[in-house]
């Protein structure tokens, strides 16, 4: 389903190159649970990025479902953004003059669905993580667990198969985080492939197999 072949990613700051990403190649499959973890600057970011189609590697391949991504123009590729590949949590944010519906609707505008199809896939979507019933809220009038239901409605409406999370936990007390995890947990059972960045030990314990970045670098010898 993610293929990388020798990824590199390079910063130019200046006469400096950072490389960010060095040489990775990497499988994952449909269905898997990943764990990202490393140091502050090992590259987690970045490669979440780059998997989530919102960032391009310098040098080596990406295929998604055996597409090329480094090949399409940036017309294709916001196509398949959100399609296949979803960030649970962009920028955190719901959009605060919008109701939890707008918001989950929010990636359906980009699809030719009625009003009604696109209803169904909301209320779908809500009643999966438990919310049907805030749907005319403001975000300012959920909880903050609330919120965090909605905005993973709002990736699961978009229908992408794989799900992305950088630190989804990191500003969350502990029971938080876990409740959080476990409705990932739910979502892979269901199918979903999820792929969080994360310094939480509790977060990899989720996950079937965590990668460890070390320098930009897969670190083969970490466990
Ligand atoms: N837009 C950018 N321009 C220049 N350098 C960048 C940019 N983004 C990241 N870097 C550099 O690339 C390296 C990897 O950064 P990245 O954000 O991927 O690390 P990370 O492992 O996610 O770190 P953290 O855990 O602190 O979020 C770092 O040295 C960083 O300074």
């Amino acid at each position: 389903m993610i293929q990388l072949k020798h990824v590199t990613k390079e910063y130019q700051i200046g006469d400096d190159v950072i490389k960010a990403l060095d040489d990775i190649t990497l499988d994952i499959q449909a269905g898997e649970f990943i764990a990202i973890m490393g140091v502050s600057g090992s590259g987690k970011s970045t490669l979440l990025n780059i998997l989530g189609c919102m960032d391009r590697p310098s040098s080596g391949e990406y295929f998604l479902d055996g597409v090329s991504v480094n090949r399409l123009n940036d017309r294709e590729l916001s196509r398949i953004r959100n399609r296949k590949v979803t960030f649970v949590f962009q920028h955190f944010a719901l959009m605060e003059k919008y109701t939890a519906y707008e918001n989950i609707e929010l990636p359906l505008l980009q699809r030719r669905l009625s009003r009604s199809e696109r209803r169904k896939t909301i209320i779908q979507a809500a009643s999966q993580l438990g919310i049907e019933d805030q749907l005319s809220k403001l975000p300012k009038q959920m909880s903050g667990g609330q919120q965090q239901r909605a905005a993973i409605a709002r990736a699961l409406a978009s229908g992408a198969e794989i799900l992305l999370a950088d630190e989804p936990t990191g500003a969350l007390d502990r029971k938080t985080g876990e409740t959080l995890m476990s409705i990932f947990h739910e979502l892979n059972q269901q199918g979903k492939t999820i792929i969080i960045v994360t310094h939480d030990p509790m977060v990899a314990q989720y996950a079937s197999r965590t990668i460890y970045l070390s320098d930009g670098r897969i670190d083969q010898y970490a466990v």
